[in-house]
């Protein structure tokens, strides 16, 4: 029997248990519902904790899950009583083990694991970096091929804390190409016979897998939090936190009020930040994100510059920040720097870009008064402990089997 149901949030027609990742009837998302509608948490090192809630039959065994701890110093120094930091990446002193650093292994794991109960033998995806990464280890360790498209600013993210494995296929693009221009070759490569798109923030198990930071601050706090910090770049784990949440209240014991999303991107390429500053459903380009890729290539943390986030779509960012009364910040590459340096040298481990971001917007609200003092908070670092991993492990860099021009290439020449 199934664990768990798909239901299209528009027209709520159901599907059972598959890798499915739109509806028939229309463009909204699908969103999983369980059987188990409280969660009972399993005994099991990693995000195979939360079980209930991931849309697998297998209980995963890794040991990447994210933590959850209580913050004194940073927490001391803005003056806050309850301040929380989810923290995905490697920092084994505090029991974290995401090889990977950062929150894309809690995506992979669940992905991969429901594409081999699916009958699926090759994911397609593409990366600015760290999701290709988290999808290249899960490829290693399951020995299920990956095809990962990334642009030339990504490939150098594309290592692994151990040997690369013959599953793993880098395709990488010239300079001048970007992120969405990686995801428009990736969907051509997911239309070839054998291949399954990943499908972004459409595939529910990369949603549940990203809701667990959510899940483990709940049951490590005991209660959801006031307050939701991270940077976004697709949104998905604004939406991924958003969905956590109303399972939490389902659930009844971890309070009623959903945490309010307080989400940030930096500047200059801030799509989302402007159109839901203008009330907007809907990004406008020529608004919204003028000479993109310009903006692109000026952009700080890189992995957040994604042109067609799930912004406007029926469950997507929209109607996450509308239902918890939300706010969006844009953040400046000093503004990132300096809490960066902030959140290292008092918190003690080293954060990557996106962290910075999230960091910044957390000041950039306490100046502002989004917070009260004594609020429950909860910091979303979704990436760092790489300097503290590399003293423990040797790296390897995953090599791309071939490189291409644009989006548009014939696919013979990738040899696939
Ligand atoms: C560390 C980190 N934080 C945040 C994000 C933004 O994620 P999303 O917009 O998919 O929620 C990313 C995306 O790659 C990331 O790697």
């Amino acid at each position: 029997m199934g664990r768990f149901i798909l239901k299209c949030l528009k027209c709520g027609r159901e599907y059972g248990q598959e890798y499915r990742l739109t509806c028939e009837n229309d463009d909204s998302f699908l969103r999983a519902e369980y059987l188990e509608k409280r969660l009972e948490l399993r005994d099991q090192p990693g995000i195979g904790r939360f079980h209930s809630w991931l849309p697998v039959q297998e209980e995963l065994t890794t040991e990447a899950g994210p933590i959850t701890y209580r913050s004194e110093a940073l927490s001391k120094e803005l003056g806050l009583s309850n301040l929380y930091i989810g923290f995905s990446g490697y920092w084994p002193e505090r029991g974290a083990f995401i090889k990977t650093c950062s929150f894309k292994e809690l995506e992979a794991h669940p992905t991969m694991q429901l594409l081999k109960e699916s009958g699926g033998k090759a994911i397609v995806l593409a990366s600015a970096g760290n999701t290709g990464r988290a999808f290249a280890y899960s490829s290693a360790l399951t020995g299920m091929d990956a095809y990962i498209v990334v642009p030339d600013s990504g490939v150098s993210s594309i290592w692994l804390p151990e040997e690369p494995t013959d599953s793993i296929h880098l395709i990488s693009m010239t300079p001048g190409n970007d992120y969405t221009d990686a995801i428009n070759l990736a969907g051509r490569i997911a239309k070839l016979p054998g291949m399954v798109p990943e499908g972004g923030a459409r595939n529910v198990a990369r949603r549940e897998g990203m809701g667990t930071v959510m899940l483990d601050a709940a049951v490590t706090i005991g209660r959801m939090p006031d307050h939701y910090f991270q940077a976004v770049g697709s949104g998905t784990g604004g939406v991924s936190a958003w969905e956590a949440s109303l399972r939490l209240k389902a659930d009844g014991r971890f309070g009623s009020k959903l945490p309010k999303l307080q989400l940030a991107q930096n500047l200059p390429f801030v799509p989302m930040y402007n159109a839901w500053k203008a009330g907007r459903r809907e990004i406008i380009p020529e608004i919204d994100m003028k000479d993109a890729k310009r903006q692109i290539e000026e952009t700080y943390a890189t992995v957040l510059t994604n042109r067609a986030p799930p912004y406007a779509v029926t469950g997507g960012l929209y109607d996450a920040l509308v239902d918890t009364d939300g706010i969006m910040y844009a953040v400046t590459k000093d503004e990132a720097l300096e809490a960066k340096a902030l959140f290292e040298s008092l918190e003690g481990i080293d954060i990557l870009p996106p962290s910075a971001v999230a960091a910044a917007s957390l000041l950039k609200a306490v100046e502002a008064g989004n917070v009260g003092k004594d609020d429950t908070i909860l910091l979303n670092i979704a990436g760092g402990g790489f300097k503290r991993l590399k003293k423990d492990f040797t790296l390897f860099q995953v090599k791309p089997s071939v490189t291409v021009s644009s989006s548009d290439v014939s696919l013979d020449e990738l040899g696939i």
